[in-house]
């Protein structure tokens, strides 16, 4: 993928459009998302997650985000139910994170914004791969999980601990066994609704899941995500901070609600 998008205010979330001019869509993501406007749907299922630690491969600093990646060859780590119609494999996890405590989540609830939100990306395995899938409307479905700043995440203190190895842009490293399930809290309630990829190429291909309930981060924590660099090795450092696009406008979609 071109890497001239960033987070930058000479080519962040503003300027995509001019690249991707599907910025301006229909159905993009994140969105605001105000409880008192989600509709509660009986209709909806329980999520159903089942991630298999042995197909966790590495974990790669991509220049705008870190990423967990996962064997994505069979259904062994996968969501199904919630609004889900068939199985959508794991394909990898990532994060969005500020600059300070007070911002860094895409999707935003009330207004309210966390300091860090997680997205497990997962595609729909009626398409051969997740790139075909991540060109269809019901192509990808990503869990997004945000971080409330408080008691330390000794569960996200694994991932962070390795955060040394991949400081630089391109850098990647081994990471194995490890079960993205016990970055979940204990309560699955959700939103849903359809939107997109939050970074270029912005494709409307996306069943949002956003989780109700936050999991916990320390602000020491914060800081550990924050000593990554967008830049390569060589390069002046830039510190990987405020990788976020901010809300977008909802365009006259419903959100659902899973819960009362
Ligand atoms: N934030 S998000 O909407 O949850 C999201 C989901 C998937 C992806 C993703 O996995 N990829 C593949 C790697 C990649 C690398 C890039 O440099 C880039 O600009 C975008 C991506 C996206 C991507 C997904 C689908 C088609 C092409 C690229 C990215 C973001
Ligand atoms: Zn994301």
């Amino acid at each position: 993928m071109s890497h001239g998008w960033g987070y930058g205010s000479h080519n962040g979330p503003d300027q995509w459009s001019k690249d991707y001019p599907l910025a301006s869509g229909p159905r993009q993501s994140p969105i605001d998302i105000v409880p008192g406007q989600a509709q509660y749907d009986a209709a909806l299922k329980p999520l159903a997650v089942k991630y298999d630690a042995s197909t966790c491969k590495g974990i790669l600093n991509n220049g705008h985000s870190f990423q967990v990646d996962f064997a994505d060859d069979t259904d062994s780590s996968a969501v199904t139910g919630g609004p889900l119609s068939g199985t959508y494999r794991l394909r990898q996890f990532h994060f969005h994170w500020g600059a300070s405590d007070d911002k860094g989540s895409e999707h935003t609830v009330g207004g309210t914004k966390y300091a860090c939100e997680l997205h497990l990306v997962h595609w729909n395995t009626k398409y051969p791969s997740f790139s075909d899938a991540a060109t269809k409307p019901d192509g990808l479905a990503v869990l997004g999980v945000f971080l409330k700043v408080g008691a330390a995440n000794p569960q996200l203190q694994k991932v962070l601990d390795v955060l040394d190895a991949i400081k630089c842009k391109g850098k990647q490293t081994t990471f194995s066994n490890f079960d993205p399930k016990v970055l979940l809290p204990p309560c699955l309630d959700y939103w849903t609704y359809e939107g997109s990829l939050t970074t270029p190429p912005l494709l409307e291909s996306v069943t949002w899941i956003v989780l109700k309930q936050p999991i916990s981060v320390s602000s020491a924590q914060m800081a550990k995500f924050r000593s990554l660099l967008f830049s390569a090795e060589g390069e002046p450092p830039c510190f990987m901070v405020n990788n976020y696009r901010p809300p977008q406008p909802l365009k006259g979609r419903k959100v659902r609600a899973s819960f009362k």
